[in-house]
């Protein structure tokens, strides 16, 4: 790995088709991890090994707004899952009326169920005043921050480890439960652990929420229209 405090122009690596090939499997078996957790703790070695990827993402003039705040405390855990629960009661009455069933029978987190809890957050501070890239959009750490969340969420497939994101959340809850500073925002709030089975497509397809769409009906060529 190299030292990065010391970085210099080296050749581009060209990497094997099986590399490749790798990065495509992992990207293609993501899946959000909802009820599938088992109770075996995260190693630590592996849970830096994905931290430490995640840190590697890209962030807007190189802020690295991000911080992983890892919550284990049963009872903490059980507060968020009860904050959950009133926002998801809350959702379930706003969903479309012929869709409330469908709504109310998903399960949409695995708060108590994972072993480790993550709440990946954003300090709006970081940088000072001046972060190139952030002056005329400077919603770009939030961008940043979820960067750093997706290149967890590989990381953590490839370890074998599963990660659901869990937003059905008021972020005022979120900011009492975990005594976030004004200052810092929570961006995504994951739970993450061990897998038996894994859904072979977005579980939401599989229970007929909704379903993925095709490549070509997302490009479009120079403009809008
Ligand atoms: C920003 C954001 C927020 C959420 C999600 C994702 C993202 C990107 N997803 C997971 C989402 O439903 C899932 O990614 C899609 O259904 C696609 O499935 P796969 O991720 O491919 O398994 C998600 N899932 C869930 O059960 N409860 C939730 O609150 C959320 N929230």
């Amino acid at each position: 790995m190299p030292d990065p405090s010391t970085c210099a122009p080296q050749p581009a690596r060209i990497f094997t088709e099986a590399e490749r090939q790798a990065l495509y499997n992992v990207i293609a078996n993501r899946r959000d991890v909802r009820n599938e957790f088992l109770p075996d703790p995260i190693a630590p070695e592996v849970l830096t090994r994905i931290l430490r990827a995640a840190h590697m993402a890209p962030s807007v003039g190189l802020s690295q707004p991000w911080d992983f705040l890892l919550i284990r405390d049963p009872a903490r855990r059980t507060q968020v899952r009860a904050a959950f629960t009133r926002a998801n009661d809350e959702a379930t009455e706003m969903a479309p009326p012929e869709k409330r069933g469908t709504y109310a029978a998903l399960k949409l987190e695995g708060i108590d169920k994972a072993p480790l809890n993550i709440c990946v957050t954003c300090d709006r501070s970081r940088g000072g005043d001046f972060v190139l890239g952030r002056t005329h959009q400077p919603d770009m750490d939030l961008y940043s921050t979820v960067c750093a969340v997706q290149t967890l969420w590989l990381a953590a497939r490839a370890e074998g480890i599963g990660m659901g994101w869990v937003s059905i959340l008021r972020e005022e809850d979120l900011r009492e439960i975990l005594l976030l500073p004004a200052h810092v925002t929570p961006v995504a709030y994951l739970c993450l652990g061990h897998v038996k089975d894994l859904f072979d497509g977005p579980e939401l397809a599989h229970r007929g929420w909704a379903s993925r769409t095709s490549l070509e009906d997302h490009i479009r060529e120079e403009t809008w229209d």
